[in-house]
């Protein structure tokens, strides 16, 4: 470390277009702050810069340009997010230099007039939290590693701020490894990776100072001694920093061998690639819920419950009538059984079809607690008469017509109950071109299925048969065969409630030219060409798609069957 007497030129002022483009010649990297003369925060970061320039003894490297290419840029005086910004290119310099990692190639940060930032335009170049990115592998997300992975990320006080599941594409991967682009055999493993689901978390610190796995404690007395007028903002962001390691966590735990981490993330344009809409959904907390319309309210007034129900927001992602056995309507009344009209609640509660719904919405949970109100309608008229328990109460019952889980945990519990998952093959046949693939498979996701497995293959006539065994004796099977021989396919197991007729309704009829005409929405209306190039195929009972699932899929084993 410098000494801290030692003399340094901190910075140059430049305040001409020439200055400007004589230091966009710089070697290395430059910092430049942007600042008003006037403003405190400002001279906060001059501190700040002063303490980084002597500790890193680098005058060839602190600057936030790199050899004249704008390369970050972060808005406001947020020193600790500055500091690990300049730590972060700092040592990427270093690595440079010394030969251990090839230059990024960076997307050059443009600068506009006040006028049009103020617009939010460019508002995603930077962020004002510090983000992880984490790729489960697709060998653990085969193995189903991805659940206990997450839990461990909450457990240890990280806040999940975007997931998602899919292949990655060509240039996410080379986006993602851009580190290590020049080994041999990079383009297998892009190849791997594109041809394979991995899980995709953006994760960020969350609020806790200390969180529980980390025992490593900050030595507050060398900390004091530090003369800077920020020291109090430093001391916590080293703090945070020895907490925040996500890699060291998940080395601690075990689990790093099945992930890939990129930490100190701070602008959004390198999580866009991965997760696009980010910016849209980070932070936003979507929960699913169970609700159950009771058989009364079902019978009289669905239509204008449901419009409700979309009109709050809710998104209906699924549903069915159910006549609850004895057993299940005490289980779901549970809060009335001690109350002298209990029988009464059963008997109507089993005396016909109830609609269960699986709804999802931001805060979802306690967002239908409120909109329901209350488990008696006497209490509901008194006190709160907009909610649903008031407004859609049935005549001479007492209780809310609405019901809804109690828990996250219970809401997870009870649509597994009514919703059994099912499993169903879905092919994506050659013809499809990549960008249609990542479509059909956005509507695949849309539509509330999960892409369980996956695998793209060259379907030769052995491999066909594994799928197509129904049709073997047909007299175009042979053309069948030769659209599948002109690529690959992409093979996938869908799970979801009723995952085998809600895939071939996704489909929709097997001619692309009649699925124009009566189901204009539908996969093989999109993107079929004709009979043979209709896109997609999907089984058409549950024998069948348990029968290509054991062909085609040797290791799964299906989880929480559903038994017809
Ligand atoms: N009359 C036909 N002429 C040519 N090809 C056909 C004909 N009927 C079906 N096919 C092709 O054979 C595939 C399998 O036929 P099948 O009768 O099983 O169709 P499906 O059950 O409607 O759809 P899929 O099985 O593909 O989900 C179809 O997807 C289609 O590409």
């Amino acid at each position: 470390m410098a000494s801290k007497k030692r003399e340094i030129q901190l910075q140059a002022v430049i305040n001409n277009q020439s200055l400007w483009d004589e230091m966009m010649q710089n070697k290395g990297l430059t910092v430049i702050d942007v600042y008003q003369a006037w403003c405190g925060p400002c001279k906060a970061m001059q501190t700040l810069f002063r303490k980084l320039k002597n500790e890193l003894n680098e005058d060839e490297l602190l600057h936030f340009a790199v050899n004249g290419t704008i390369v970050a840029k972060i808005q406001g005086a947020n020193a600790p997010l500055v500091n690990q910004k300049i730590l972060t290119l700092v040592d990427e310099e270093r690595k440079i230099a010394a030969g251990e990692m090839v230059r990024p190639q960076y997307h050059e940060i443009v600068f506009v007039d006040s006028d049009s930032e103020d617009t939010g335009e460019l508002s995603h170049e930077t962020v004002d939290q510090i983000y992880t990115i984490v790729i489960i592998k697709p060998d653990a997300v085969a193995a189903r590693k991805v659940q206990e992975i997450k839990e461990k990320i909450i457990k240890a006080g990280f806040v999940i701020e975007a997931e998602d599941k899919k292949p990655l594409t060509e240039e996410q991967v080379k986006h993602f490894y851009s580190k290590i682009v020049d080994q041999p055999d990079f383009e297998d493993f892009v190849s791997f990776m594109t041809r394979n689901l991995s899980y995709i978390l953006v994760v960020s610190q969350g609020k806790e100072k200390q969180s529980s796995w980390d025992e490593s404690e900050v030595n507050s007395e060398t900390e004091s001694k530090e003369p800077w007028d920020d020291q109090q903002e430093m001391a916590k962001s080293s703090r945070m920093k020895e907490r925040k390691s996500l890699q060291q966590y998940l080395e601690i735990q075990q689990i790093s061998q099945f992930c890939d981490v990129e930490e100190n993330i701070t602008n959004t344009k390198f999580i866009d690639v991965l997760i696009p809409d980010f910016k849209k959904i980070r932070g936003v907390k979507f929960e699913k819920i169970l609700a159950l319309l009771r058989p009364a309210l079902f019978n009289e007034r669905t239509e204008d419950v449901l419009n409700k129900i979309q009109d709050e927001g809710f998104k209906i992602l699924l549903q069915r009538q159910i006549v609850l056995s004895e057993e299940e309507a005490k289980t779901l009344c549970k809060e009335y059984e001690n109350k002298d009209y209990f029988g009464n609640v059963i008997e109507s509660m089993t005396s016909g079809p109830s609609l269960a719904l699986v709804l999802v919405r931001e805060n979802g949970l306690a967002y239908w607690k409120q909109l329901i109100g209350p488990s008696s309608v006497e209490e509901a008229k008194e006190y709160i008469p907009e909610s649903l328990c008031a407004q859609f109460a049935i005549e001479g019952l007492p209780i809310n017509q609405l019901y809804g889980s109690d828990s996250l945990e219970a809401a997870e519990r009870e649509i597994q109950y009514f919703f059994p998952p099912q499993h169903t093959v879905a092919l994506i046949k050659p013809h499809v071109t990549q960008e249609q693939r990542e479509d059909i498979m956005k509507v695949i996701k849309d539509t509330g299925f999960d892409i369980t497995q996956m695998k793209e293959i060259l379907l030769t006539e052995e491999e066909a048969e594994k799928i197509y065994f129904k049709i073997k004796r047909k007299a175009f099977y042979k053309d069948v065969l030769g659209v599948l021989a002109e690529g690959t396919s992409l093979v996938m197991i869908l799970t979801k409630w009723n995952a085998v007729s809600d895939w071939r309704r996704l489909m929709g009829p097997t001619d692309p030219e009649e699925a124009r005409l009566l189901s204009p929405d539908s996969i093989r209306a999109q993107f079929g060409e004709n009979i043979l190039k209709n896109a997609v195929h999907g089984p058409s009972d549950m024998e069948e798609a348990m029968k290509t699932i054991s062909s085609m899929f040797e290791d799964f084993v299906p989880e929480n069957l559903e038994e017809n």
